[in-house]
C-alpha cells in the first residue's frame, strides 16, 4: 500500500516538473496562441481525433496564422499568405530537420542518402529531365505490371488492398529507370524497392507521444526494434546489393574493355557510377550508393502510386467521368496505334485536369513541417515566430481556397483546369501539392506523366468501378489521409461489351426495347465504340447516325 502511494507521489511530482518545464512560452508579437484547458496535453487530443473541425474553428477565430500546443511543444500552423512565405524563404525554414524528428531517415540510411540537394539534382536531371526515354520504359513496364497484377479480368475481379496493387505496378517501371533492365529483371529487387516505403510507413503514423518528455526519446524508441533485428532496410539493402554487385562489375569490365566505345546505360545506376565518389573498392562504397538509391526510391515510388490510386478511386466512383475520359483516351490511342509517347500524354488534357483535381483533393490537412532555422522570422502580416519553432502547413486549407479556385473550390470538378493553361505539373502560390519555391518537387514532371500513362492504360483496358457503387472517401488518420480500402472492380472492356451486346440483342429480340429505339441505338453505339470499332467518328450523333 505504501509502495503504491509513493509511486503515485513520484508520478505527481514528475507531472508537476513536466508541466513547469514544458509550459508554453509565447513571445511578444507572436501569432495568436489558441487557449487550452488540459495541462500538458494541450490541444493534442483535438489535433489527433477531431482535426478537421478543430483546425477550421481555430482558423475562423484566430486567422491564417495561429499557434497550438501539441505533443509538449508550441507549433505554429500556417495557411494562405504566411504558408507561401515558408516556400519563398528557404533560408529561414527547413523541412529536412523537421521531418527527421518523426522519421529518422539518417538513422535508417546510415551509409548515405541524406544529401537532399544531390537527390533533387538527380531527380531533376535524370528522372524528370529524361522524360522521353523514361516514358518509353514506363509504358513497357506498366503494361507488364498490369498484365501481371491485374490480369485480363474477362470476368469482373475485385481488389481490396488497391494501394499495394498499384504500388507493385508503379514500382516496376521506376525500378527499371533507377537500376536498369538487367538488375530490375529480378523480382526480389523490384519488390524490395516497391516495399521500402510501405515497410517504413508505420514509423510515420506512430504518434510522437514521447515528445511530451523529450523529442530524442521518440527517435530512440522508434528505431529500437531495428537494433533487435526488425530492420526492413537492411533486409532490402542485402537484396539490392546482391543484385546490383554483378551488374556493376559487368559494367566496370565493359568500360575497361571497350574504352571510348562503351555505350553508357540510361539509368540512375550509370549516373551513380559516374560520380567522382563512386569506388566500390572502398569499404561500404556500394552501400553508400544503395542508400542514395533508397532515398530516391522513397521519394518516388510511394508518392506516385498514391497519386495513381487516389485518381483510380476518384474515377471508379464516377462512371460518367470514366466514359468521358475513355473517349479522349480512345481518340489519342487511335492516333498512335496504342504506342503512347510524351507527345500523346501531353494531348491528354482532360486526363491532366482530372489528375490535378484528384491531387488537389488528396485530403491531408497538415503536411510539410518546417523548423524556423533563422534567429526569428517576421511574416508580412507582422507576426514573429522565434528560431527553433516548429511550423506546420495547413495545406488543405490553401488547396480549398475560394480566392484561388473559385466559389466551388470544395466541389470535385474534374475538368476545372481544362483550357486554363494550368497543367498538373505547374506549381503556383495556391497549388502546393508539390510544395513550392526552391524545393518544389523536382520529380513531378515524371510523376504526373507516369500517373497519366498508367490511368490511360487502365482506362483503355478496363471498366473500373467501386464495389460499393459510390464515391469512396479517403481514411482520415489524424491530420493525414490514406486511400480508401473499399473494393475496386476491374472488368475487361471488350469482354464486358460483348456481354452487353448479347444482352442488348436478347432484350431486343424479346421485345423489351421495342418501344425505346433511341435508347437501343445509344446503347448499341456505346458498345460498338468500346469494342474498338475505331472507324466510327467519336463525334457521331446518335440522332443522325443512320443506325
Ligand atoms: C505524385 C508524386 C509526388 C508528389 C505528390 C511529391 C511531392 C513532393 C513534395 C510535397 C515535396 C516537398 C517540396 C517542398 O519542400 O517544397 C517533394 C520533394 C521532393 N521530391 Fe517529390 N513528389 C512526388 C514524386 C516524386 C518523384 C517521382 C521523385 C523522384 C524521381 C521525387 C523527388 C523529390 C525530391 C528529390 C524532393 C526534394 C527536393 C528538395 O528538397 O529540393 N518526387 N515532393
Amino acid at each position: 500500500m505504501i509502495e503504491v502511494s509513493s509511486t503515485f507521489q513520484l508520478f505527481v511530482v514528475f507531472m508537476i516538473i513536466l508541466y513547469i518545464i514544458k509550459r508554453p512560452r509565447i513571445g511578444k508579437n507572436e501569432p495568436p496562441f489558441v487557449p487550452y484547458t488540459i495541462p500538458i496535453l494541450g490541444h493534442t487530443y483535438d489535433y489527433l481525433f477531431n482535426t478537421k473541425e478543430f483546425l477550421k474553428e481555430c482558423k475562423e477565430k484566430y486567422g491564417d496564422c495561429f499557434s497550438i500546443y501539441i505533443f509538449g511543444e508550441v507549433v505554429t500552423i500556417l495557411s494562405r499568405d504566411s504558408l507561401t512565405e515558408v516556400f519563398r524563404n528557404h533560408n529561414d525554414f527547413d523541412m529536412s530537420s523537421a521531418t527527421r524528428e518523426t522519421f529518422p531517415l539518417n538513422r535508417l540510411l546510415p551509409y548515405g542518402g541524406n544529401n537532399v540537394p544531390f537527390h533533387a539534382k538527380t531527380a531533376r536531371e535524370q528522372v524528370s529531365g529524361k522524360l522521353d526515354i523514361n516514358i518509353d520504359i514506363a509504358q513497357k513496364y506498366l503494361l507488364e505490371g498490369m498484365e501481371k497484377w491485374i490480369g485480363d479480368c474477362n470476368e469482373p475481379k475485385v481488389f481490396y488492398k488497391t494501394w499495394n496493387l498499384v504500388n507493385c505496378i508503379i514500382a516496376l517501371p521506376i525500378a527499371n529507370i533507377l537500376v536498369g533492365e538487367e538488375a530490375a529483371s529480378h523480382e526480389d529487387l523490384v519488390k524490395a524497392l516497391g516495399d521500402l516505403a510501405f515497410d517504413l510507413g508505420p514509423l510515420l503514423v506512430i504518434p510522437p507521444i514521447l515528445f511530451f518528455i523529450h523529442k530524442k526519446l521518440h527517435e530512440i524508441v522508434v528505431t529500437l526494434p531495428f537494433k533487435f533485428g526488425w530492420n526492413p532496410i537492411s533486409r532490402h539493402r542485402n537484396i539490392v546489393k546482391n543484385r546490383l554487385s554483378p551488374v556493376v562489375e559487368k559494367r566496370l569490365k565493359e568500360r575497361k574493355e571497350l574504352g571510348d566505345n562503351y555505350k553508357p546505360y540510361n539509368d540512375l545506376l550509370e549516373y551513380y557510377m559516374n560520380q567522382p565518389d563512386f569506388d566500390i573498392t572502398k569499404p561500404n562504397n556500394l552501400l553508400y550508393h544503395i542508400d542514395n538509391l533508397f532515398a530516391i526510391t522513397f521519394a518516388s515510388i510511394n508518392t506516385t502510386s498514391r497519386a495513381s490510386v487516389d485518381a483510380l478511386y476518384d474515377l471508379a466512383g464516377r462512371p460518367e467521368l470514366l466514359n468521358e475520359l475513355y473517349e479522349e483516351a480512345l481518340t489519342i490511342d487511335k492516333e498512335c496505334n496504342g504506342l503512347v509517347t510524351l507527345t500523346e500524354i501531353q494531348k491528354m488534357v482532360k486526363l491532366d485536369s482530372f489528375v490535378k483535381e484528384s491531387l488537389r483533393f488528396g485530403g491531408s490537412l497538415i503536411t510539410l513541417p518546417h523548423y524556423v532555422i533563422s534567429k526569428s522570422y517576421t511574416f508580412s502580416n507582422g507576426f514573429t515566430v522565434p528560431g527553433g519553432r516548429m511550423t506546420k502547413l495547413y495545406t488543405n486549407d490553401m488547396l480549398m481556397a475560394k480566392e484561388s479556385f473559385g466559389d466551388d473550390a470544395e466541389e470535385f470538378k474534374p475538368f476545372r483546369f481544362l483550357n486554363r493553361n494550368s497543367p498538373a505539373t505547374k506549381v503556383d502560390r495556391s497549388y502546393i501539392v508539390f510544395g513550392g519555391g526552391k524545393h518544389a518537387c523536382p520529380g513531378r514532371f515524371f510523376a504526373i506523366n507516369e500517373t497519366k500513362l498508367f490511368l490511360h492504360k487502365v482506362i483503355m483496358k478496363y471498366k473500373v468501378s467501386t464495389e460499393s457503387g459510390k464515391i469512396e472517401d479517403k481514411m482520415l488518420i489524424g491530420p493525414s489521409t490514406s486511400p480508401s480500402q473499399g473494393g475496386l472492380v476491374f472488368e475487361n472492356r471488350e469482354a464486358a461489351s460483348h456481354k452487353d451486346l448479347v444482352k442488348l440483342f436478347g432484350n431486343f429480340a424479346s421485345g423489351s426495347n421495342i418501344n425505346n429505339s433511341a435508347n437501343f441505338h445509344q446503347k448499341l453505339y456505346d458498345i460498338v465504340i468500346t469494342i474498338k470499332c475505331r472507324d466510327i467518328p467519336m463525334s457521331m450523333n446518335v440522332g443522325n447516325n443512320g443506325f
